[in-house]
């Protein structure tokens, strides 16, 4: 992929955008809310799927909200880390699921399909993997930048719907460390099974985070730098994905621990940040119920899935859809000539 123009011209850039993060227009949610108030339906009785409904209009500008134009992203990215045998997988297994993606062969191309989205992959250097972020930075700031860039120009206007989804060998473990650096705790507290490692590879994988973070203990604890350090070229990317949605007013679906995990670093500094995303499921990754939680984000599935790529948001917009249905389609009192509560 050629270098993007940089979307953030630096680093304190990027942390400016952060600092200006539009919120929902709430003059569409006082419509929805005025509508579903009409719909014949005791008040409240769609719970969850009321609430859907309000926070598409919020986003979306509209007291009717749709979902004609939903699509997932799957950044790809390779990882030096992957040397430590953090992985069950060789790293050659990501640009082989890219090419499965393209080929409409993986879980993500059925369930894209099923709930009606369309779907983009977007690999990112992988022939060029991030640094060992043991003993340095995973990425320089002109990558990291650029990494950023490729997430924020996939987000096209007129979407109205974004799931973030990724592919990289060894990014349960970036993902760790992103988490840990971001909202604290340590290894221990966010490490898991991944792709399916056994004990001695949970091992390596505390191991190798907490080697990253003793060795970055002293940076600043920016967002950027943290995406830098202890990143990845697809977990930026996602990062820089769910800024420019928010600056679009683009609701986003998160998907599982990775994708989550992209935006703590954000999320701590500047909790806005998840204004405008769901997340779609809880995974099995152990870290992930601790993350949504630390988010303050709760999930719309638990359905103990642990394969990444978007698949658990894409399941999860299924929720959506039908939150979105009840929502236009049904008819208010009047219309059905129901009569209100007493
Ligand atoms: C065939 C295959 C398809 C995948 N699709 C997503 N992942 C998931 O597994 C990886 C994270 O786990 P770890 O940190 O243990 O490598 C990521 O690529 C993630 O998207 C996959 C992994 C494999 C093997
Ligand atoms: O939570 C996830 O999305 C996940 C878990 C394990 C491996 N890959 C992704």
């Amino acid at each position: 992929m050629p270098p993007a123009a940089p979307f953030w011209s630096s680093p304190a850039d990027f942390d400016a955008a952060l600092r200006a993060l539009p919120g929902p227009d709430m003059d569409a949610i006082a419509a929805a809310a005025a509508r579903q108030a009409q719909l014949t339906k005791p008040a409240g009785s769609l719970a969850r799927l009321e609430q859907l409904a309000l926070f598409f209009a919020g986003w979306q500008g509209r007291a009717i909200p749709a979902l004609d134009h939903g699509r997932v992203l799957i950044f790809a990215g390779n990882h030096g880390i992957t040397v430590h045998g953090v992985s069950a997988f060789p790293a050659a297994v990501t640009a082989q699921m890219v090419a499965n993606f393209n080929a409409g062969g993986a879980a993500i191309n059925a369930l894209a399909a099923a709930a009606g989205l369309d779907l983009r992959v977007v690999p990112i250097d992988l022939d060029r993997p991030t640094d060992d972020f043991t003993q340095g930075a995973a990425m320089s700031e002109a990558d990291c930048l650029a990494a950023l860039a490729i997430g924020a120009a996939a987000v096209e206007p007129g979407l109205d719907l974004v799931l973030l989804g990724e592919m990289g060998i060894g990014n349960s473990t970036a993902a760790a460390a992103l988490a840990a650096r971001s909202l604290g705790g340590s290894a221990v507290d966010w490490v898991g099974p991944g792709t399916g490692v056994d004990a001695d590879g949970i091992a390596r994988k505390i191991a190798v985070i907490d080697r990253a973070l003793a060795f970055h203990a002293d940076a600043p604890l920016t967002p950027f730098e943290t995406l830098r350090r202890v990143g990845g070229r697809e977990i930026a990317a996602m990062a820089g994905a769910a800024l420019r949605a928010q600056q679009l007013r683009i609701p986003v679906m998160l998907d599982g621990f990775i994708s989550g995990a992209a935006i703590a670093p954000l999320a701590a500094a500047h909790p806005a940040i998840t204004d405008h995303c769901i997340a779609g499921h809880c995974s099995a990754e152990p870290g992930h119920d601790r993350l949504l939680r630390q988010l303050g984000l709760d999930p719309l599935l638990r359905l103990g899935m642990r394969l990444g790529e978007g698949s658990g948001a894409a399941v999860a917009a299924n929720i959506v859809r039908s939150a979105l249905a009840a929502h236009a389609q049904m008819a208010t009192f009047a219309q059905a000539g129901v009569s209100g509560a007493a």
